[in-house]
């Protein structure tokens, strides 16, 4: 039985086509085809009309840290309830545990530097980000376009790098089996080098997000 919030390897790997990074140092995960390209190519033409410059919570004076754009997708739009019932079959999770699905668009030499996706509980934003729906449990993601070159996501504690290819899914629990957050899912969504990437991220809470 998992916690409200959370996934598990169980339930991914009784998943159609899901595989398992091999590490003991994480619980990270791969779907190759998850979305089919008509479903990117919506997702995308959406992020394409209503992107803004990213955020991000505890941000310091690196104002490069986060180069990209993201977009709140809207919930109303058959291609943004579609992926998000995939996600919610994929994960087993309670869709009410889930942020909003964002999208996020890298030009060339833009880039998300190593960074965690929990929060820190020391940071000066934790009241705010996480007072009512609690730490961020799980992570996916999905690749919506391949990239000419760059835009690979790599994970530095394991040594591994993904490349963004259409439709292809990742997940990875944020804590370990504690419940303490895992330093080891740091990852860097590496500068564009040439052709723009497309992706959605969809954070899951260990409390219902609330609003
Ligand atoms: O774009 C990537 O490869 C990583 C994105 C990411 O880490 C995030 O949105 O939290
Ligand atoms: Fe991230």
């Amino acid at each position: 039985m998992t916690r409200a919030g959370e996934s598990s390897a169980e339930h991914l790997l009784a998943q159609p086509a899901v595989q398992r990074v091999p590490s003991g140092q994480i619980q990270l995960f791969q779907r190759r085809g998850f979305a089919d390209p008509s479903l990117c190519d919506a997702l995308i033409a959406l992020i394409d009309q209503d992107r803004r410059p990213s955020t991000l919570a505890d941000a310091g004076d690196d104002h490069y840290f986060r180069t990209s754009e993201t977009c709140d997708l809207n919930t109303e739009e058959d291609a943004v309830q579609q992926i998000e019932a995939m996600l919610a079959a994929l994960s087993g999770i309670a869709p009410e545990h889930g942020e909003p699905l964002q999208g996020q668009r890298y030009d060339v030499g833009q880039e998300f530097k190593p960074h965690c996706d929990y929060f820190n509980p020391d940071g000066q934003d934790w009241t705010k980000y996480c007072s009512i729906a609690g730490q961020r449990s799980w992570t996916f993601m999905v690749y919506l376009n391949d990239v000419v070159a760059g835009g690979a996501t790599r994970f530095k504690c394991i040594g591994k790098t993904f490349q963004p290819e259409t439709g292809k899914l990742l997940c990875w629990n944020n804590r370990r089996a504690d419940g303490s957050e895992n330093p080891n899912t740091l990852h860097h969504g590496m500068k564009v080098r040439q052709g723009v990437k497309y992706v959605i991220t969809k954070w899951y809470r260990e409390k219902p997000w609330g609003w």
